[in-house]
């Protein structure tokens, strides 16, 4: 087990975090905790911020005000990169690697559980037999699950799932929930963004409800 989630009773605690885009708000100020074994589900309609919530909490994007620590202690944008696996809107594959290649990129990029190997990760999301499928003849789907693999093999005890649910089949979501429920039960947290109930982690779940107070003004 990673060792960041053992002790600290918050392992994501968020206060008066603030994103605005020419000086117009997107959301915050927030305040907010995710423990361990606990899912935050982030809804909102279009426009609402979900995605660049994610993207502050993961150091891709810098916050205008507020703090974000993490076990307990306050993640800059690098500690923040090692305790963090962020699942984006469209999978980070290689076009040109295969299957396999990507995954061993991203685990020397971003580490990986010393128990578990790139076959295992690649069946326990349906890819069996896909190890030297180039990622550019995968399906979209398909693309999600080789992602999924990928968190499956991080280290990073705290999720961030950008709309994991999208373009997968009946089966991928659940897919999605057993990963989640199993990550959870370890000891880890995750923060997962969807647009409405159609899909959810059966586990501790608590909701955080943005919305966009410019979205309308925007679109
Ligand atoms: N790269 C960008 N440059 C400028 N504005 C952006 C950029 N990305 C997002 N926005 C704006 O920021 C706001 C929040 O966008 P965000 O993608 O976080 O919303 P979301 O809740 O994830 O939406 P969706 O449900 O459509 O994925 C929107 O008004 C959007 O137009």
């Amino acid at each position: 087990m990673p060792e960041s989630h053992a002790a600290n009773p918050a392992l994501l605690s968020v206060r008066g975090l603030f994103f605005a885009r020419d000086e117009q708000p997107v959301f915050g100020p927030l305040a907010f905790e995710v423990e361990p074994g606990e899912a935050l589900l982030v809804q909102g309609d279009n426009g609402a911020g979900k995605t660049t919530l994610l993207r502050v909490l993961a150091g891709l994007l810098r916050a205008d005000a507020g703090e974000v620590g993490i076990a307990g202690s306050h993640a800059d944008h690098r500690a923040r990169s090692r305790h963090v696996a962020y699942l984006g809107h469209s999978p980070a594959l290689k076009a040109d690697l295969s299957a396999e290649q990507n995954l061993r990129f991203l685990c020397g990029l971003h580490g990986s559980r010393p128990e578990r190997d790139i076959s295992q990760s690649l069946a326990r999301v349906g890819l069996a037999g896909h190890d030297d499928a180039l990622a550019r003849q995968l399906s979209a789907g398909q693309k999600k699950r080789l992602s999924l693999a990928r968190l499956w093999l991080s280290p990073a005890p705290l999720w961030l799932l950008d709309e994991p649910y999208a373009n997968l089949d009946l089966d991928g979501i659940a897919l999605v929930n057993a990963l989640v429920s199993e990550h959870l039960a370890e000891g880890g947290a995750a923060l997962v963004t969807t647009h409405g109930a159609y899909a959810a982690p059966p586990v501790r779940t608590r909701m955080l409800q943005l919305s966009n107070p410019n979205a309308a003004a925007r679109t």
